[in-house]
């Protein structure tokens, strides 16, 4: 099974452009999302969590966002553990996930695709791109952010240049018409290879 990574910087629009390969019938696996529900699932998540970031980690049980969010992109060391704690657990729950999926190929959406080195295991890499103003004013609308915080998350994340260098495709996530496009051209083109 050919494993796509898509990534991109934070408000590129990932998500937007991995719904739209959904719909052409391809699974796709959403790191984040699935990062989430294990840090709100597992037990040695949590409590290993807690270790790190102390009893304010959570708050009735739920993952407090706001506190970990405020102090991992201003404290790289912080995030670098907390990665490690929960990044090899989410590659583990990817690799299950792969052996159950029937698409000719699946993406694999991960934000920090390359700063983990995730890329690796990927055979082919798109990064999404938008230019920085129109990522900062999609997110400004997104209501748990502030331009601080997305400057403090940018300053965690590799920059396009580097990103593109690395990639196979890169798709330029400005018109929602253009970006469906240049998907479906895309997957035309992986399908042919295969
Ligand atoms: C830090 C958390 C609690 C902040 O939650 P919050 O709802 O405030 O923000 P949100 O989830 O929308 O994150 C905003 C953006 O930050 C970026 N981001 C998230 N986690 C990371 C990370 N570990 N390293 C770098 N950037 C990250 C992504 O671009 C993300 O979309 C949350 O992002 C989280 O639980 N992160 C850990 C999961 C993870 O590592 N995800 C990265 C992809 S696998
Ligand atoms: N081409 C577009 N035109 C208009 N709005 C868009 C476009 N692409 C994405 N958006 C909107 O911008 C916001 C960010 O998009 P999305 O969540 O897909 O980005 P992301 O890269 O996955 O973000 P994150 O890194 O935070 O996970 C969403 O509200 C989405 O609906």
């Amino acid at each position: 099974m050919k494993i796509v990574g898509l990534t991109g910087g934070i408000g590129s629009g990932k998500t937007t452009v991995a719904n739209m390969f959904r719909a052409l019938g391809i699974s796709i696996y959403i790191a984040d999302e699935e990062a989430k529900k294990l840090m709100a699932s597992s037990k040695i998540i949590k409590r290993k969590l807690i270790v790190l970031f102390g009893e304010e980690a959570y708050v009735n049980d739920a993952l407090n966002k706001p506190y970990i969010a405020n102090t991992i992109f201003k404290n790289r060391v912080l995030l670098e553990k907390m990665n490690a704690i929960i990044h090899p657990r989410v590659a583990s729950h990817f690799k299950k996930w792969l052996l159950k999926q029937k698409s000719p190929y699946v993406i694999k959406e991960a934000a920090i695709l390359f700063e983990n080195e995730g890329y690796k295991q990927c055979d082919i890499i798109i990064t999404v791109t938008a230019p920085k103003e129109l990522k900062i004013k999609r997110l400004l609308s997104r209501d748990n952010m502030t331009l601080e915080k997305i400057e403090a998350i940018m300053n965690n994340q590799w920059n396009d240049e580097k990103k593109i260098k690395l990639s196979d495709y890169v798709i330029v996530n400005t018109k929602l018409e253009n970006t469906r496009k240049q998907v479906i051209k895309i997957h035309e083109e992986i399908i042919d290879k295969l």
